[in-house]
């Protein structure tokens, strides 16, 4: 994402929480489309600093993921930065999200704050108790709850996309798949790809997962072994970052689609994946499908299955920077921002 260093954010806000005492950011990146959107973290960081700069750089990931899937809505993110080794008391998570959803209030409508690392559903409830603002709520409270489904029936439709345009058929059948995260993501896909005839192998830092992997019928690696794997698709399905010059020095595969978020360390490490041969699409464009899914229902009102339909879109998106990325001898990140920020210039342009 941008890396000039200038300041980018429409709105941050830093704050002690008055019953949590935990360093709370709310950063609102853009609402040039729209009321901004996006996930609260809790998640133990070495300073507030860091988790302040975590938050800033993930709600520009949500403005990004917004405009390029065509949704009306700005980025914002919000982290809980818990000094290392806090234990998350009940009691204590309690007053994190209250905390939070004071300062979500602030904000008047113009933040809508969801589920995040850290958050569900039922937190989002919690933070309800002190402002409506908040999204992704549990099914018996009348919301979506957890947004897993989508998501990966989002890097479903980006994966048809990829396939076609990687192997000449939309078809996984007979491809080796690895995952790499084996959780509410991760899990779905290996079920829906292994269904569909790929060979699924899974890895995850949890060992416990290991067992259940294999009686559902897929292989497993250890998580080092996962990127270096030879396979014809890599999901990265676990945390950010994994694709950094040292991984993708060792990748063997042709084509890396998955949902997890910010899996570059930095912008340059696309062009080490188009030098090197490998198709990557960002995540900002295939991990859209639960923002997507959530929102047209809870906030936009559709039914199930026309929010559903608008999961589909990512295909076409996947399409569309693949096709021009291959026309201008480009990377699919090159295109996908330069989508995003023509819908984002547009907008603001009106
Ligand atoms: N759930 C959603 O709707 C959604 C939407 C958009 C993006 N994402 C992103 O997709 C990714 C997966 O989301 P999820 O909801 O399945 O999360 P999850 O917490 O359910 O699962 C993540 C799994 O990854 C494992 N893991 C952590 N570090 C790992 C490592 N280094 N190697 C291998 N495994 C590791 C964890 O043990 C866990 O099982 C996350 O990056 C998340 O931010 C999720």
């Amino acid at each position: 994402m941008s890396e000039n260093g200038a300041l980018h954010q429409e709105d941050v806000l830093v704050r002690r929480g008055r019953r949590s005492g935990a360093a709370i950011t709310v950063a609102v990146h853009s609402r040039v489309l729209g009321p901004a959107v996006g996930g609260c973290r809790i998640w133990t960081y070495p300073s507030w600093q860091d988790g302040a700069s975590d938050a800033m750089r993930l709600a520009e990931a949500m403005t990004y993921k917004c405009a390029a899937a065509g949704l009306e809505y700005g980025g914002g993110k919000t982290v809980v930065a818990l000094p290392m080794g806090t234990v998350l008391t009940p009691r204590l998570r309690r007053d994190v999200l209250h905390d939070v959803g004071e300062m979500v209030a602030t904000f008047e409508g113009s933040y809508l704050v969801g589920p995040d690392v850290g958050t569900g559903p039922e937190d989002m409830m919690t933070i309800r108790e002190v402002t409506p603002h908040s999204f992704c709520l549990p099914q018996e409270h009348g919301g979506t709850g957890n947004s897993g489904t989508p998501t990966a029936r989002g890097v479903q439709a980006a994966l048809r996309a990829g396939a076609r345009h990687v192997f000449g058929s939309e078809s996984l059948s007979g491809r080796r798949v690895v995952i790499a995260g084996y959780g509410s993501v991760g899990s779905r896909l290996a079920a829906d790809l292994s269904r569909a005839g790929a060979t699924v192998v899974v890895s995850d830092v949890d060992g416990r997962k290991q067992a259940a992997a294999e009686s559902a019928g897929y292989s497993w690696v250890e998580p080092e072994q996962a990127l270096r794997t030879a396979a014809d698709v890599l999901v990265p399905a676990a945390v950010g970052g994994v694709l950094n010059p040292e991984t993708v020095a060792t990748l063997d595969v042709p084509l890396v689609i998955g949902p997890a978020n910010n899996q570059v360390t930095s912008n340059a490490v696309a062009d080490l994946l188009a030098d090197a041969g490998t198709v990557w699409v960002p995540d900002f464009v295939t991990s859209a499908g639960g923002v997507i899914y959530v929102l047209n229902r809870e906030v936009g009102g559709l039914d199930h299955d026309d929010a559903a339909a608008r999961v589909e879109v990512i295909e076409e998106t996947v399409d569309q920077v693949l096709d021009a990325a291959r026309a201008g001898g480009t990377t699919p990140l090159h295109e996908s921002m330069v989508l995003a920020e023509r819908r984002l210039g547009t907008a603001g342009a009106e």
